[in-house]
């Protein structure tokens, strides 16, 4: 089975994916690493991958734009989802020590993660690169000993690197959730988490009116986000997460009232949740 996500070995990604499939017998795994978000999600729509392994939200930053903005309007759908702990660590060459470092590369999330260490650090500059892996990776290649990058324990040791500081990042609990994803063509749907993104009709109220829908049907709203529409300056659509698991009547009927009191709605997931009792 062939499973994508976005970085090199040593990537939080590639962690999350293995730990996920860990248990999985069925067939051999083969996980492809990509540099880009928007060629995962692409191949994984053109049947090239079955799986995608991708960050959708993190404890200490929110919602990942990045991602869940290029999800809204594809047949692709989450089936699981995956929490990770993130420990940052900062990595540098064998022979460097942290009072030697000024230019800190890692990907913009993780850089955002540990803004409290720039800040107590002035002297040091926030360099973004593709993944946390290949930051590990890149510090290790170009041999500069003022150059350190923040990225998982696995990868420091992938790259042979030497760990100047742990627990980088600013809340001691920075966690990311990641989406387990399919082709929506070869998906069952069950689970009692909805997932799914509306942009609701131009009049009065609508907002409200979609809302009041989980109150008629027993839902419980997790969490509501508004992003910004391509192409419709100051237009919002609105990512949502419900739990559905004290509702008595069919999803069907559910579905087809969400869609008469919107002007477009998409599930984007539908799963049992990784943490939450049942
Ligand atoms: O760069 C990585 O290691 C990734 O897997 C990406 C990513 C992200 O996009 O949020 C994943 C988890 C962490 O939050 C930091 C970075």
């Amino acid at each position: 089975m062939k499973i994508g996500y976005q970085g090199v070995p040593g990537s939080y990604s590639e962690t999350a994916l293995q730990e996920y499939f860990k248990d999985y017998k069925e067939e051999k795994i083969e996980a492809i690493g990509y540099s880009d978000f928007q060629e995962v999600i692409d191949d994984l729509e053109n049947n090239e991958l079955e799986v995608i392994v991708i960050p959708v939200e993190n404890s200490t930053t929110g919602l990942i734009a990045r991602t869940v903005d290029l999800l809204r309007y594809r047949p692709i759908i989450a089936i699981a989802e995956n929490y990770q702990s993130i420990q940052h660590t900062l990595w540098g060459l064998p022979d460097s020590s942290i009072e030697d470092i000024t230019e800190v590369y890692s990907h913009p999330e993780a850089l955002s993660q540990c803004t409290t260490f720039f800040e107590s650090h002035p002297a040091v500059t926030a360099k973004a690169y593709e993944d946390t892996a290949k930051a590990a990776e890149y510090i290790s290649e170009n041999g500069k000993i003022n150059q350190a990058a923040l990225a998982s324990h696995r990868a420091g040791e992938l790259y042979g690197l030497k760990a100047l500081k742990k627990s980088v990042q600013t809340e001691s609990l920075n966690t990311t959730r990641f989406y387990i994803m399919k082709h929506a063509e070869t998906v069952q749907l069950e689970g009692d988490i909805l997932s799914l993104y509306v942009e609701t009709k131009h009049e009065s109220g609508a907002l409200a009116k979609f809302l009041q829908v989980f109150n008629l049907f027993d839902c419980n709203m997790e969490s509501l986000n508004a992003r910004p529409i391509s192409g419709k300056p100051f237009k919002y659509g609105f990512f949502m997460e419900v739990d559905i698991s004290q509702m008595t009547s069919p999803f069907e009927l559910l579905w087809q009232t969400l869609e008469q009191v919107s002007e477009y709605v998409r599930l984007l997931g539908r799963f049992d949740s990784a943490i939450r009792e049942k």
